[in-house]
This record gives structure tokens, sequence and C-alpha cells, in this order.
């Protein structure tokens, strides 16, 4: 255990760091986080015995680290520096036996068979035994910083402190030396305390975070607790937002430009939908921010091109999203700036309509069958394919819309045609009751993200107001041309 006690000091009279209070336990790891100059290197120094603490202290198991004898504390600790251009001209083997020599008695008078192993599997670890016999001033900064932390892990102490272990190395060597680091302190329950510049790096492997600013702790605490937007922006001065990282419980963050995004003035209306048999088809002057469920690009993005595609009903292909991805090239769009879904239904009795209110507009598109109308309540049944039958609803708003926004106005437009298959008695033919929608429906919500602010879409807010409206009438209409095609 690493225990840090009140501890300042700095370079001379001038203290750097102030009155630091932290422990780390075995099988932990702290990233210590600051802006430039926030003493992030002098609380290192002071860690590991390179500077004299003014005041404060430093204990290893419980001792503090002037009772160590220099070989006896680096059996405990090693400590990886700031990787600075030094013109070295040891090769890669000779630098991380260097690691070893707190095991030795005489300079490799006692090269034992456990200091050739420990050297060796930290050059395996650090994949650089290829180079063991090459001089490391003739390798790359990332493959340097590499046989550096070799030389730290062949040290085999209990406590690793690096300061920046990632510098110089691309992302796949981040990634490959943070894991290594990772599964060391967890396989052998080492304590590591590590500086980072990326805050999404520190996020993820970290257990802790330190944030320090101007030498003073502003922040300590698990990554949720210290990875804060309002945090981030007053210790390092800038715009952050803070997102989940999308496989692990850990927040990451998304740096906010200081210039404006440059957003082609537009309003979208139903007359700049075009509608084939084939298709109907939106595409936007600039991008617009898209939450919807369908096939291509689902989930959140900004996007530029909306697709709903007639496909047959006999439609069946092994892989959706590829053969889809494949027409969209095909008609000569970008799938990566396309949000397409399909429907059997014929799209030429697609029902658009404009709506006009205090602050913005919207256009709703709503292509509907009913014929496998579903009873959610009732959903016990595996196998219920019926006829055709997919609702997809689309809802375009002249406005800013909020994440909230976003969310609600999908539940707003949801309830709204579960109240137009209610109007239009569309029946469950399973179980006989009014159906709620279908086990196919999409939705998708695009903004300009110009004009008129909106923080809400719930059924009382004016923008919800509209949707709710809006869509009930879509659907209704919708389905009623389903029942009963118009001719083209
Ligand atoms: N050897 C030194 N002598 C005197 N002052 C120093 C010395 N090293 C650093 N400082 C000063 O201490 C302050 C903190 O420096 P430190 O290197 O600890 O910051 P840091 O957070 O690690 O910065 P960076 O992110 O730029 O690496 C700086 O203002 C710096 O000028």
């Amino acid at each position: 255990m690493l225990k840090v006690d009140h501890l300042s000091g700095g370079y001379g009279e001038k203290n750097i760091v102030n009155n630091a209070t932290f422990t780390v336990n075995k099988g932990k790891m702290l990233g210590i986080l600051g802006p430039n100059g926030s003493g992030k290197s002098t609380l290192m120094k002071l860690m590991s015995g390179i500077l004299q603490p003014a005041s404060g202290t430093v204990e290893i198991d419980g001792k503090e680290l002037w009772q160590y004898a220099t070989k006896e504390l680096a059996k405990k600790m090693a400590v990886l520096p700031q990787l600075h251009a030094h013109a070295f001209s040891h090769t890669v083997r000779e630098t991380v036996s260097l690691g070893r020599y707190p095991h030795q008695r005489g300079w490799f008078s006692s090269w034992s068979t456990e200091d050739e192993a420990a050297v060796v599997e930290a050059m395996e670890m650090m994949d650089i035994s290829r180079y063991e016999h090459t001089a490391i001033d003739h390798m790359s900064g990332g493959e340097q910083q590499r046989v550096f932390v070799a030389q730290a892990l062949a040290q085999n102490a209990s406590i690793l402190l690096l300061d920046e272990p990632t510098n110089h190395l691309d992302i796949n060597h981040q990634k490959e030396l943070l894991d290594t680091i990772k599964r060391q302190a967890i396989e052998r329950d080492l304590t590591i305390v590590s500086i980072f510049h990326d805050i999404n790096l520190a996020s993820m492997y970290c257990d802790h975070l330190l944030l320090l600013d101007q030498g003073g702790i502003a922040a300590i605490g698990e990554p949720h607790e210290v990875v804060k937007e309002k945090e981030i922006r007053e210790v390092y001065g800038t715009r952050v937002a803070t997102h989940p990282h999308p496989e692990l419980p850990k927040p990451q963050i998304t740096l906010m430009p200081g210039v404006d995004r440059q957003a082609v003035e537009q309003k979208i209306t139903k007359e700049d939908f075009s509608v084939s048999s084939e298709m109907v088809l939106y595409r936007s002057a600039a991008p617009l921010k898209t939450v919807s469920s369908a096939v291509i690009n689902a989930g959140s993005g900004w996007f530029t091109t909306f697709m709903n595609r007639r496909v047959d009903e006999n439609y069946r292909v092994s892989d959706t999203v590829e053969e889809l991805t494949f027409y969209i090239e095909g008609k000569g769009f970008k799938s990566t700036d396309t949000v397409a879904m399909m429907t059997a239904v014929d799209v030429g009795q697609v029902v658009l309509e404009n709506c006009e209110f205090e602050g913005g507009s919207i256009v709703v598109a709503v292509t509907a069958g009913a014929g496998n109308g579903t009873d959610v309540s009732m959903t016990h049944l595996k196998e219920r394919r019926k006829k055709v039958g997919t609702v997809n609803t689309w809802i375009f708003v002249n406005g800013t819309l909020a994440e909230e926004a976003f969310l609600q106005a999908m539940m707003t437009a949801t309830e709204a045609k579960t109240k137009a298959f209610q109007e239009e008695k569309v029946i469950d033919p399973f179980t006989g009751t009014i159906a709620t929608g279908t086990p196919t429906d999409s939705l998708l919500v695009a903004a300009t993200q110009q004009g008129g602010n909106f923080q809400y879409a719930g059924p009382i807010s004016e923008l919800g107001r509209h949707i709710g409206k809006t869509v009930f009438k879509a659907t209704t209409e919708a389905i009623r041309r389903y029942r009963n095609p118009a001719p083209h």
C-alpha cells in the first residue's frame, strides 16, 4: 500500500505540490490528471523520493520512504520517468537489464536465472524481444517508450510509478501497454500510479483518478466522480461533454471546439421529400442530429440522407445490413451518411405532414402496414407473422433539441402511434385485442439543431404536443391508406 499524507514540496523555496493526501491499495491503479504545469511530475518525484518533501510523508507498506535504503526502495518501487530525447547507445536488452540492478550484488557479476527470466518476460510483455540487440537510439520514440516500461517491469517491484507511459505510442500500443500494466496490477497485486494526459484512457484503465489543479487536489475518486463536465472545464479551462463508454461503466469526454459549426441555414418541409415506388427519400443540405431504430446507422449520429426503402413481401437475405448497405451505395449515396429503414408496405402511400408552431416546425412522414398488428401486453406467441405490417415513423424538427427532447419525442411519437392503432381499431389477429403497434416498427427523430431550443418533447411541451397530434394524424391516415390504397 502507498500512503501519501499532507505532502507538500517543490523546487527550492516555492511549493509546487500542496497538501496532497491519498492512498493507493494493492492491486489498484490511480491515474493522475491535470493541465500542463499543475504539478503531476513534481508529485511523482516527491512520491518516488527524487525530491525531498517540504512537509508531509510518503509511506510504503507502513514505512516512510526515507527509512528505506536505496536498493531496498528500488525493489519496492519502479519508476518510469517522463521520456526525453536522450541518446543512449545501449541495446534494448542492456537497457531492460538495468531494471534488475536492485537485485544485483555487484554489477552483473551475479546475473541469475531469475534476472534473465525477468528481462525476457518484460521484453515479451512489451513486444520488443525482436529488437533485443538494437541500440535504442536507433528506435522510434514509441519503441523507446516500450523499452523503458519493460525496464520498469523487469525491476519486479510491487509499486509502479509511471509518468505518461503512453507518450509517443500509437493507439494499438497504448492499449497493449495499458492492458499489460492493468493485467500486472490484477495478477501480481501491483500498486500503480500513472500520470495521464488522455482523460479517456485514464478513465478506462484506472480504478481511481486524482485531478491536480495548481498543485492542489481538485478532485479524487472513482472515474465517474472525477470526469465531470464542470470539473474538467474549471481545471483545464476547456468545454467538454461527457458520455458513457460503450462497453465499460467509465465516463469518456469529447472536446467541444471553440469554433461554431458552419451550418447551412435550412428549413425542412414535406415538399423536400421525394416519393417513388422504391423509396421515400429526404436529403438534407446539412447533417441532421438523428436518433433512430433504423436498420442502417441506428442509434444517434449526424446524417444527411434518410431512406425508407420498400422491399418485397418475401424479402429474405442472410445479412440485411450488408444487403441494404450495398443498395444504398448502388443508388449513389454514402452508407456512412445515410439512415435507412425498410418496409414491405407500399411507400407510395406515405403520409407527409407539415406542422408549424411557436419557435419551430416539424415534418412527419409515416408509412404504415397494420397486417401484423400486435398487442404489446399480450405478446406471448413466438411466430406471429401474418401479413405485411410495419410502421415507419420519421419526425424532422426545425429546431434545436436537448438530449432528453430526443428521447421524449420518441416516447410521445410511440404513444401517438398506439393511439392511432386504437382509433383505427387495428386488431391483433392472434389475441383479438386492439393492437398497440407491429413487431417491426421503426422510429426516427432528426433535428436541424438550428433555431428555437426545445428542452423537452413530452406530451405537454410545445414540441411534444405537436409531435403527438401530427404523428397521430399521419398514422391514422397511413393505416387508412394501407387498408384502402389510393391509386398512384
Ligand atoms: N526542475 C525544476 N525546477 C524548478 N521548477 C520546476 C522544475 N520542474 C518543474 N518546475 C515547475 O513546477 C511546475 C510544475 O511542473 P510539473 O512538471 O510538475 O508539471 P506537470 O503537471 O507534470 O506538467 P506537464 O503536464 O507539462 O508535464 C511548473 O510550473 C514548472 O515550471
